[in-house]
């Protein structure tokens, strides 16, 4: 019986460099678990290594792989291996019909249109949004325009998805609904996010703090050790 190819992110002795500004320096980290939560201090540098994952941003050395693809090089099998999801779905959004939208990740791994749409078709089925085909991604709210770009994402059938901070404003019902799709993803997650209440049921929690790892492990050990530096900053440095 043959085996699933193993999913795994690779991230191999990284320097990475922003604007001339060091991120990471010797950053080595292997990602297996199918829930993988990110947590730290603005400017930590956890976008950056969602994106560095994605092969949107190149480091100056190191590997970066996913699944065996060299996600910097071979774009055509990094966008068929991991999608990411911005902060900001007006960041992502290109198009002004969501059909457009969902199609357009078809369209650039060379499907032709018109089979593009129909699985764009499917995709907002799927979802319960068959209705939303022909819809205004401006019109629509902040979290179905997330939505969009989860759908979006989904469609090119990618094994991870990465999240940057995606409940930042979204109200409480919103914020939930985000929260239960992705739990209910068949996929691999990488989640960023500032709130530790999110990351309860991941199987494995990074703490990054000025671009170093300073806890990898459990949720119940890396969020409370978290959670009171963070407490302890507060008061060391009160506004
Ligand atoms: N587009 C960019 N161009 C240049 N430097 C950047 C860019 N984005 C981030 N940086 C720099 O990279 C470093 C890490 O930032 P990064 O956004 O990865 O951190 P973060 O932990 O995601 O922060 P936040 O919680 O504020 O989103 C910071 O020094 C930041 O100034």
């Amino acid at each position: 019986m043959t085996q699933p190819p193993l999913r795994v992110i690779a991230i191999e002795n990284v320097t990475l460099a922003r604007e001339g500004q060091g991120v990471f320096a010797g950053l080595d980290l292997r990602l297996t678990e199918r829930r993988v939560g990110i947590v730290g201090r603005n400017g930590s540098g956890k976008s950056s290594l969602i994106r560095l994952a994605a092969g949107l941003i190149a480091p100056q050395a190191g590997r970066v792989s996913v699944n065996g693809v060299d996600v910097v090089r071979d774009r055509e099998g990094a966008l068929a291996t991991v999608g990411i999801l911005f902060q900001n779905p007006d960041h992502q959004i290109i198009f002004p019909t969501v059909i457009d939208e969902l199609a357009f990740g078809l369209e650039q791994q060379g499907r032709p249109q018109a089979e593009a749409r129909e699985i764009a078709r499917e995709m907002l089925a799927r979802f319960g949004h068959a209705d939303w085909e022909e819809r205004l991604c401006h019109m629509l709210s902040q979290g179905q325009r997330q939505l969009v770009c989860l759908m979006a994402v989904l469609a090119m059938g990618p094994d991870w998805v990465f999240f940057d901070e995606p409940f930042n404003s979204l109200d409480i019902p919103a914020a939930l609904r985000i929260e239960a799709r992705i739990a209910e993803l068949a996929q691999n997650v990488v989640l960023v996010t500032h709130d530790p209440a999110r990351l309860g049921g991941f199987d494995r929690v990074i703490w990054l703090d000025e671009g170093r790892i300073v806890a990898d492990g459990a949720p119940g050990e890396v969020l409370p050790a978290y959670v009171a530096e963070m407490e302890r900053l507060a008061r060391a440095a009160p506004c």
